[in-house]
């Protein structure tokens, strides 16, 4: 069994695997540009975020009814389970849906049936994360957050997502203290193709707690001191880094550099149907190509859960914690 881990990172509409992506557009009526799900891999070769965006964006095409987001979130807790998650927190993009027709509590409602039951199928806790498109207006932002309020009850954070270049998180500045308003903890993706100035303004303009990605950040030995110093969570994505051509090779990737600079690295999946692995994956990936050793792999475990939103139950943290510590690597 895999180390127990949580997932922090991880987009509900990238685990859209293209089997499943098929079968929902036959039930749905929807045709999609590929011959078959072949062809649909064949056009997972992106050049950078953007590349990637596009094709991410159309294929949530075949997600209509909420019994698609339910069976959608059901096999990614599927795989996740058999991958060590114990714990997972889960993004979703909802303007991308609500702007093809699809409600926003259609949305939630879906989710939420498969995430209801994953405690007992899967053995997993969860938590759902609502991520404005930073490529759309403030405006629009808002007016989900707006929608969202009836769905409070269910959503305990808010993300920013989307193509990161020329929509600087200040931006958001409302829309985030609204959310505060409302009780909803604060999270962003930053330096992915973002500078590090990205990540000091999601820090100091949206009171973020965590970031997301966060990789430029290293370009800044100022930032990195304070995000060691703060304990401010990365949660990072190495398989995504790659695909999206952040770095050219997983050997290149600066977790160890991270680790070794005091940061709470986190490692994570980001659009596992995209990118070629679940977080499972993403470990074994950095372990060998990095020469990874059992403590770091115990940190990135342990980091997971102390990094996670669970300070409404500190006695299951500290379960995972237990189990953690537990671990038996090698085994
Ligand atoms: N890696 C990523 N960066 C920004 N937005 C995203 N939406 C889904 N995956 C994303
Ligand atoms: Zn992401």
């Amino acid at each position: 069994m895999p180390v127990p881990k949580a997932e922090l990172h991880l987009h509900i509409e990238g685990t859209l695997e293209p089997e499943l992506a098929f079968a929902l557009a036959a039930r749905n009526g929807v045709t999609l540009p590929y011959a078959d799900t072949e062809a649909l891999r064949e056009a997972y070769r992106f050049s950078d975020l953007q590349s990637f965006l596009d094709l991410y964006y159309g294929l949530m095409a075949v997600l209509r009814t909420a019994e698609d987001f339910t069976e959608l979130a059901d096999a990614y807790l599927a795989r996740a389970g058999e991958q060590g998650v114990r714990h997972a927190e889960i993004f979703f993009d909802p303007q991308a849906h609500t702007a093809r027709g699809v409600p926003f509590g259609v949305v939630v409602e879906g989710l939420c049936a498969a995430l209801d039951r994953a405690e007992e199928r899967y053995g997993i806790s969860t938590r759902l994360i609502m991520c404005f498109l930073r490529d759309e207006s403030a405006e629009s932002a808002m007016a989900t957050l707006e929608a969202a309020k009836p769905y409070l009850g269910r959503i305990t954070g808010v993300g920013l997502d989307s193509a990161e270049v020329g929509h600087p998180p200040a931006k958001f500045r409302e829309v985030y203290e609204e959310a505060a308003r409302l009780g909803l903890r604060r999270v962003a993706h930053a330096g992915e193709e973002g500078p590090a100035a990205y990540v000091r303004e999601a820090l100091d303009v949206l009171g973020v707690e965590r970031i997301d990605h966060g990789l430029r950040c290293l370009e800044d030995p100022e930032l990195v001191e304070r995000l060691a110093r703060e304990r401010v969570p990365l949660t990072l994505c190495p398989l995504s880094n790659v695909r999206l051509r952040a770095i050219d090779a997983i050997g290149d990737h600066p977790l160890r550099t991270m680790l070794a600079a005091g940061l709470v690295a986190t490692v994570n999946s980001d659009d596992p149907a995209y990118f070629g692995g679940y977080v499972e994956d993403n470990f074994d990936a950095v372990r060998d190509a990095l020469g990874l050793g059992e403590e770091e792999l115990r940190t990135l475990a342990r980091n997971s859960f102390l990094a996670a939103f669970l300070e409404d139950d500190e006695e299951l943290r500290g379960r995972y914690l237990a189990e953690v510590e537990a671990y038996g690597f090698g085994a």
